[in-house]
């Protein structure tokens, strides 16, 4: 087993006002490691009292984070970037130990959330405004982008670090004050990221994270006026409460939430990418991401050899703590999501869904792992095709014409990503074009990077994250119009 060298940045407190405290009602929560069901440590349980506390030093801090220069916020976020690299493997052990992903893939996790530090960082030095040629005569009309101001973040664990750097970069970059509430199951890594932050000259009360009771202190976050800007990744449930909570001071919001994705595969496909392209994009973080593929729809022609294919990859998988040598899927998150998961297979079989892959489903009792299974002959009366599954279940329906193929993948509620394979330019124009998704993938089963738009249309959410454009969600647009020349 590991251990880290910076012992130091394994917290288990809050970070407020550039101090690290205890709830003010000393009640605390266990942390677990979910594949061994041991006790990391227990963290502070805050509410609405402490939520506020924040917000008002986030507000202080507000004033003289926005007035310093573009230049002085870059370097603090470099050095910010900077000690996340070199602390990477204490980070992601950490991260491994609380969210069960392989050590691996945790690097992978700081090594990308990492890149959102230094991309917004430098992206913060180029907020241009504009000058726009005037229609009236005497007058000049300029454009400025600001800081929206005190901003908060509601992130999920299924990505500790990236989900808190993908929020938080271009927030600092801007100018703007952040409060982060991590996931129940995951803070030490938000923690940890922090401490970094104030390591790097972060100044007190620009970067705060509490954690606690959620509904209260989401609560507290949506009705407070001071705070102008919330960003939440989640689900599409808990986004909609948020969205509500947030109307009476309208506040601007970034939701990027469940998605639905179909993975569709042509007749013309390379067969061997695209079952390659399948394994990474499915079962990627245990199939616990929103932008894991959800249905596959295979063309008739092609179906049964990737099929095939597929399931004797999905079955060379290796499942085990994430800490040990060789493991590619650690145990789902927690026992909740063991039981939802399972469940959706179940619904599956029973309505005759029929298993490809030889492992039994439920491999170890102690803890919440689950094989990762490919069924085929799925159909749309089974839950799992209209349910995110949030698993490593890979649930595959035959096709046969391209515009069936797009119906059925815009015929959800969701709209976050959507991959496509195939080798003939018009299949590709057509099919990217008419899926009704912000992201579509193409001939591949990897496509997020910090420099590139991150987000969903429909119920998968508002606002992208990532990129030149994911900066502007956190600046307010001001037109000067001067009068009066002569
Ligand atoms: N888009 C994505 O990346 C994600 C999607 N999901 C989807 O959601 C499903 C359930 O996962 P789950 O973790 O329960 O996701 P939730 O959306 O329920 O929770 C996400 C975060 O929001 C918090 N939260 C829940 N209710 C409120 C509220 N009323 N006010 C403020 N904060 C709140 C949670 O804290 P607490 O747990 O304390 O309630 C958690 O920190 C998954 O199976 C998946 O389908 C989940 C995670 C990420
Ligand atoms: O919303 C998620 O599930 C995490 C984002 C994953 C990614 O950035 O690829």
């Amino acid at each position: 087993m590991k251990t880290l060298t910076q012992p130091a940045l394994l917290k288990d407190k809050c970070y407020i006002n550039g101090e690290w405290h205890s709830a003010a009602s000393g009640k605390t929560e266990d942390i677990m490691n979910p594949a061994t069901g041991e006790v990391i440590t227990a963290v502070p349980f805050m509410d609405d009292t402490e939520a506020l506390k924040a917000i008002e030093h986030a507000a202080a801090a507000q004033i003289g984070w926005r007035s310093e220069l573009a230049k002085t916020r870059s370097a603090i976020l470099r050095r910010w970037f900077e000690l996340v690299m070199a602390n990477q493997d204490d980070l992601a052990l950490i991260l491994s130990s609380e969210q069960g992903k392989p050590f691996g893939e945790a690097k992978g996790e700081i090594a990308y959330a990492a890149s959102f530090i230094e991309w917004f960082g430098e992206e913060g030095k180029r907020i241009y405004g504009d000058i726009i040629p005037e229609n009236i005569p005497g007058t000049r009309m300029t454009v400025r982008k600001e800081p929206i101001g005190v901003t908060v973040a509601i992130t999920p664990w299924n990505f500790p670090a990236a989900m808190i750097t993908r929020k938080a970069g271009p927030a600092l970059a801007a100018g703007c004050t952040m409060i982060i509430k991590p996931a129940p199951q995951t803070p030490l890594t938000a923690f940890a990221l922090v401490a970094l932050a104030e390591e790097a000259g972060v100044p007190a009360g620009v970067l705060q994270v509490i954690t606690g009771d959620s509904i209260a202190i989401g609560e507290v976050f949506c009705e407070s006026k001071t705070v102008r800007k919330l960003s939440f990744t989640g689900s599409t449930g808990v986004g909609k409460i948020l969205m509500r909570q947030s109307a009476d001071n309208i506040k601007k919001l970034s939701l990027e939430l469940g998605g639905n994705a179909p993975f569709i595969v042509f007749d013309d496909a390379n067969v061997n990418a695209a079952v390659a392209g399948a394994v990474v994009a499915k079962f990627r973080n245990n199939g616990q991401t929103c932008v894991c593929p959800n249905r596959f729809y295979v063309q008739s022609g092609i179906h049964d050899e990737f099929v095939e294919k597929l399931a004797a990859e999905v079955d060379k998988l290796k499942i085990g703590n994430g800490m040990e040598e060789g493991v590619d899927l650690g145990p789902l998150i927690d026992e909740k999501a063991h039981e939802s998961v399972l469940k959706l297979i179940l619904d599956a079989k029973e309505k005759g869904a029929v298993q490809a892959t030889k492992r039994d489903l439920v491999t170890n009792k102690r803890a919440p792992f689950i094989s990762p299974v490919v069924l085929t002959n799925a159909d749309d009366s089974m839950q799992l095709c209209s349910k995110e599954i949030f698993g490593p279940v890979a649930p595959v329906y035959k096709f046969e014409t391209i515009d069936e193929a797009i119906a059925v993948s815009n015929d959800t509620d969701a709209g976050l990503a959507a991959y496509l394979y195939t080798q003939s330019i018009n299949t590709y124009t057509k099919v990217s074009e008419g899926l009704e998704y912000g992201i579509v993938a193409v001939n591949t089963g990897a496509f997020s990077t910090e420099v590139a738009p991150f987000g969903g249309v429909k119920e998968s959410g508002l606002g992208r994250e990532g990129s030149m454009y994911g900066i502007e969600d956190y600046l307010e647009i001001k037109y000067v119009c001067l009068g009066g020349l002569s």
